[in-house]
């Protein structure tokens, strides 16, 4: 919560940005934006409070392990950071519980999870822990083993109301709220579907 605060409020604009930069001309996705997108989505979960604590946890040593390769190799999109995992060939990268890839696809697979999550809030549908379940449901949740997924069904139940989330997100009234999403699922969708493509080129969709 500390760290939360002294990075100031939460904005769903910051994400919106973020998310934003990450796609070039040439299809890329790029690192920096990607991650800086992800500290932003992070910093709301934890302004939810202790019960969502264990999913923060594990989305910050994800982007963690990311910001330490990021650092240490230059890597500058997803693309770069594949090419170069995959250049140690197909079978040392599977061998690797801490290859950047795998860890890309966790988020990648998060990413999911929330399109089809702000697309729910976006419809109107009031009851979010539905939304939220639903949106598990059809993403994380096969990745899951049963534990964790009574853990977030759980934990689910704790989520504000859909008038309450739009106001967290810091955009205004509960309209500009609306049209900000509709602005910020298509940006979230490119970087999704330009991910998943890369992913599913390279055979790495079921990285253990
Ligand atoms: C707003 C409510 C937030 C609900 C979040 C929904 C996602 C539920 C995920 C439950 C994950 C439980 C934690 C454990 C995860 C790991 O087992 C599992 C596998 O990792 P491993 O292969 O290394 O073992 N990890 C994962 O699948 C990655 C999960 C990452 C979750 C990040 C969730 C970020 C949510 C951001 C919420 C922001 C809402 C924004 C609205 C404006």
């Amino acid at each position: 919560m500390a760290a939360a605060a002294a990075a100031g409020p939460f904005s769903l604009r910051e994400v919106l940005d973020a998310f934003r930069r990450c796609v070039t001309e040439q299809r890329e996705v790029l690192l920096e934006p990607y991650l800086s997108g992800w500290r932003g989505l992070i910093r709301f979960l934890q302004s939810l409070g202790a019960v969502f604590s264990f999913i923060s946890k594990d989305a910050v040593a994800k982007v963690a392990l990311l910001e330490a390769q990021h650092r240490q190799h230059r890597f500058v999109s997803l693309q770069s950071l594949v090419q170069h995992e995959l250049a140690a060939g197909p079978a040392a990268l599977r061998a690797r519980p801490d290859s950047g890839c795998r860890t890309v696809l966790r988020l990648h697979r998060a990413l999911r999870w929330l399109q089809l999550f702000l697309e729910g809030l976006r419809s109107g549908e009031p009851r979010t822990s539905v939304l939220c379940t639903d949106a598990y449901n059809a993403s994380l949740a096969q990745h899951h083993p049963w534990v964790v997924r009574k853990a977030a069904t759980v934990a689910f139940c704790a989520l504000p109301s859909r008038d309450a989330f739009l106001e967290i997100m810091n955009v205004g009234s509960a309209d500009e709220a609306v049209a900000m999403l509709g602005e910020a699922i298509p940006y979230i969708g490119d970087v999704y579907g330009i991910t998943q493509e890369l992913f599913a080129e390279h055979k790495l969709l079921d990285l253990p």
